[in-house]
């Protein structure tokens, strides 16, 4: 199996869960509570052999010897058997509060971590630490809580019991005693590591799980599922690979802890017995001191097979708590309220909104995607756009158009230069502030499992319903949406496959119109929609954009034939900017790509033009 560059090397200690302090420390009325449960259950468990020592010694004796004493054993057991109860139902409901609020914690955390992030960790890894190691947390969190301190105090009030009862017969326990921890310490390690590489091969597994459902027609396309069945094939044997050395090291450690309990019981039932025979102590004493004894030897067995799940419990919190150690790719969140400083005027309709434009400015950026260091995606790139302005990026596919957008957004840091917008540098702007301000329509937009309406109003929730209505008609969304029988309520299917690509792309565009911003970005918004479709969308498009800065990429010069100006882009630099009729005559690569698109006959013939024809 492939080893995840991002894996960290494993901690070998289990007070990592320390670290969970904080998300217990908002619980501490119901911590006292249960941790007074678990004293009371325990005391009253330690007294219940002193009944059958009385019993045994003291019941026999006459009726109401034995009435009295059966009462008061029905009393304690009942009262023991309460706080077990409360302990437990205790422990269930913080340890789920408090893997609750974790994972809240690292849900919302990974929103906030940024794309560079993402390149390097699989969102198949997140998805599967925030499932599978949570549940790990789940179900091992309560039982720890609920057993382990039982168990210790148990353990400790047993030995203590069994030395003030026949203080002789303790010395088989001691020679045992230190043999049993070792054990238990040594095969808690060894579960620790085994689980540890079990949950990366699940979240590896959880990776590729969801690579291959979500290229299912690629797969199917290819005819790879032969190939992919046997990666998955491979990477379940890996796995069983792990939980077996877990299961025998599970194995050997219960034979060989049990063998040595029993071993110790024996001789201490035979030395005490011999003690009874010689009439040194009476046999309600033996028994008791038999019932400490297998109370602290079950007690040790808990905290054995405790410190194993302790151990997954502590591999599971490392790996989450690894991705709340991630830095996140801002701070303090701006609330998402419109930017009232750059409306100007508030019409009732959508499209006659007008928003303050912003001015942009690239100085001398160059970037180089992190994967990649070596090479630059955009190298030394310096352009003005005035406010309100239309900037068509023009170039081959790779060429940097992308990236030059991506930086805007912020979802990557220019490795050299910097972005200004309206005269600021957008790294000193909070990131939603910013956001909030730029509208995108990517070349793939990202549809979500919900409603046509829901999925454009997460462009602007509180937005009117004539707000939306007209965003819809704008992008051409009423155009397919009206011969669906739920309309702007049907349910759109996973990342929107019961949709074609030029609905979902009038989806995105539907968005931006609502969003409103002051600088649209068109990242090849058109490319999936027929020629009627985009010449009606074009024209809305056109309405947006006049009041606004927008950038936009395109392979398609016919798109941005009239943009104000065009920025002409090769492996990352630019190399010409002008409007296309200057371009044709200063930029040879331009001219060979209007040439390619035939477009070069599309203004009025200059001299240079002539040359071309010719
Ligand atoms: N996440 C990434 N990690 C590493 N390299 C990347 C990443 N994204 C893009 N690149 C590389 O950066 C360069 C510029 O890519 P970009 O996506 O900006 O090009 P583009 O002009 O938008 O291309 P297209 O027109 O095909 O969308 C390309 O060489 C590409 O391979």
């Amino acid at each position: 199996m492939a080893q995840n560059p991002w894996q960290r090397p494993v901690n070998k200690n289990v007070w990592v869960l320390w670290k969970l302090k904080p998300f217990l420390q908002t619980r501490r009325a119901l911590l006292l509570l249960y941790v007074l449960a678990l004293l009371l259950s325990a005391a009253s468990s330690l007294v219940l052999p002193q009944g059958a020592r009385w019993m045994l010694d003291k019941g026999f004796h006459s009726y109401s010897a034995l009435i009295w004493i059966s009462i008061a054993l029905l009393g304690l057991g009942l009262f023991t058997v309460a706080m077990r109860a409360l302990r437990d139902a205790l422990a269930t409901w913080i340890g789920q509060g408090v893997v609750a609020d974790f994972r809240t914690a690292v849900f919302s955390h990974a929103l906030h971590l940024p794309a560079v992030f993402y390149e390097v960790f699989r969102t198949g890894e997140v998805i599967s630490r925030l499932s599978s190691d949570v549940t790990i947390l789940r179900f091992g969190l309560t039982g720890v809580l609920g057993r382990s301190l039982q168990s210790g105090i148990t353990l400790i009030g047993a030995l203590a019991l069994m030395a003030a009862t026949m203080p002789q017969l303790i010395i088989p326990g001691m020679v045992a005693l230190p043999l049993l921890v070792f054990i238990n310490l040594k095969s808690g390690r060894l579960q620790r590591r085994y689980s540890r590489k079990e949950q990366d091969c699940l979240a590896d597994l959880s990776a590729h799980t969801e690579e291959s459902v979500n290229g299912i027609r690629v797969i199917q396309a290819l005819t790879l599922e032969p190939q992919t069945e046997e990666h998955y094939r491979r990477d379940i044997q890996f796995l069983l690979g792990q939980v077996w050395s877990r299961v025998m090291v599970q194995l050997w450690s219960t034979f060989l802890t049990g063998g040595l309990v029993f071993l110790a019981l024996s001789v201490m039932l035979y030395w005490g017995g011999l003690a009874v025979l010689h009439h040194e102590v009476g046999i309600g004493v033996l028994a008791a001191f038999l019932l400490y004894a297998l109370m602290a030897a079950t007690s040790l067995a808990a905290l054995g097979e405790l410190w194993g799940s302790m151990a997954r419990l502590a591999g599971a919190t490392e790996r989450l708590l690894a991705l709340l150690d991630e830095t996140p790719e801002a701070s303090a969140p701006v609330p998402l309220v419109q930017d009232s400083a750059s409306i100007l005027v508030v019409n009732s309709g959508l499209l006659a909104q007008r928003v303050r434009p912003a001015s942009l400015c690239l100085d001398n950026v160059s970037f180089s995607y992190p994967s990649r260091s070596d090479s630059s995606a955009i190298a030394h790139v310096s352009l003005d756009i005035a406010a309100g302005e239309t900037v068509a990026f023009v170039g081959a596919s790779g060429a940097g158009k992308s990236t030059v957008f991506s930086l805007l957004l912020r979802h990557y840091q220019p490795s050299q230069g910097c972005i200004l917008l309206d005269g600021v540098d957008i790294n000193t702007l909070p990131l939603r502030s910013l956001r909030r301000q730029l509208a995108v329509v990517p070349q793939h937009p990202v549809i979500f499992s919900m409603s046509i309406a829901e999925n454009i109003l997460m462009a602007r929730p509180d937005a009117s319903e004539v707000d939306l209505q007209e965003a819809v008609h704008a992008a051409q969304v009423d155009e397919f949406s009206d011969r669906l029988k739920m309309r702007l309520q049907t349910h759109v299917g996973e990342k929107g496959v019961t949709l074609s690509g030029g609905q979902c792309q009038r989806i995105a565009i539907a968005r931006a119109i609502l969003r409103n911003p002051r600088v649209l970005i068109l990242d090849e918004a058109t490319s999936a929609l027929d020629a009627e479709n985009e010449r009606i969308i074009q024209e809305a498009l056109g309405n947006l954009t006049a009041q606004r800065t927008t950038l936009v990429a395109a392979h398609r010069l016919a798109t941005v034939i009239h943009a104000s100006r065009i920025a002409m882009l090769d492996k990352g630099r630019l190399i010409a900017v002008g409007n296309h009729r200057e371009l044709l005559d200063i930029c040879p690569l331009y001219r060979q790509f209007a040439q390619l698109q035939r477009l070069h006959e599309k203004v009025e013939d200059g001299p240079e033009l002539q040359k071309i024809r010719a």
